[in-house]
């Protein structure tokens, strides 16, 4: 998490825990997210259960032993919304740090605009569209009204956020990437 920790030193530098967590050697979460959009709407789910419940939110869960990142955001689509993305593309990496948790979180954000089926509900998520400019950001994580626009215009990007008591964020660095630049950021 190189990348991660170099964000974590910029804007007047993450609050101490980010840095530790960052730099104790433990291997993050790895986990998916998932949106549909199709260029004006965007496809949420209504989180029904488990971390996040009562927020809007894409697609998306732990990566499972065994599985790729991508083959998971896939299962984590159809398991959640019953449908198959056409053309998904990796769109971005969130790095969450919580001040109770002693591994970081690694969210790979991935996006398509077409698919097959018809998004249904499932137990954990009901699929409702936004246009783009309703997004409900006041019933969403405090991360994503950040990242959000640059995924809208398709912009690959990285960014690394601190939260206390598990949703309200304390701080955050984020950056506009190409994918295959493994530079500093
Ligand atoms: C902390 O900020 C977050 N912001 C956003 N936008 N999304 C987040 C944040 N933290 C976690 N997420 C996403 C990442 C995943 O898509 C889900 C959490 O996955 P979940 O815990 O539901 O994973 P599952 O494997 O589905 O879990 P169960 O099978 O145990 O329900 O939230």
């Amino acid at each position: 998490m190189t990348w991660a920790t170099t964000l974590a030193k910029a804007d007047g530098g993450a609050p101490p825990f980010v840095r530790a967590v960052l730099e104790s050697g433990t291997s993050p979460k790895l986990l998916t997210l998932v949106m549909i959009d199709d260029g004006k709407r965007v496809l949420l789910g209504h989180k029904k259960r488990g971390f996040g419940m009562g927020y809007y939110n894409g697609f998306g869960g732990k990566v499972e032993p065994g599985e790729t990142i991508r083959q998971a955001a896939e299962r984590e689509l159809q398991e959640e919304a019953c449908i198959e993305a056409v053309d998904l593309r990796e769109a971005g990496v969130l790095v969450f740090a919580f001040d109770d948790q002693p591994v970081a979180w690694e969210v790979h954000v991935f996006a398509a605009s077409s698919f097959r089926g018809e998004p249904a509900e499932t137990d954990e998520m009901r699929p409702v569209w936004f246009n783009h400019e309703d997004v409900p950001f006041e019933q969403m994580w405090a991360d994503d009204q950040f990242w959000y626009p640059l995924l809208l215009r398709r912009a690959y990007f990285r960014g690394v956020f601190a939260f206390t008591q598990t949703t309200q964020l304390l701080w955050h660095s984020l950056t506009e990437r190409d994918p295959g630049d493994e530079g500093c950021p």
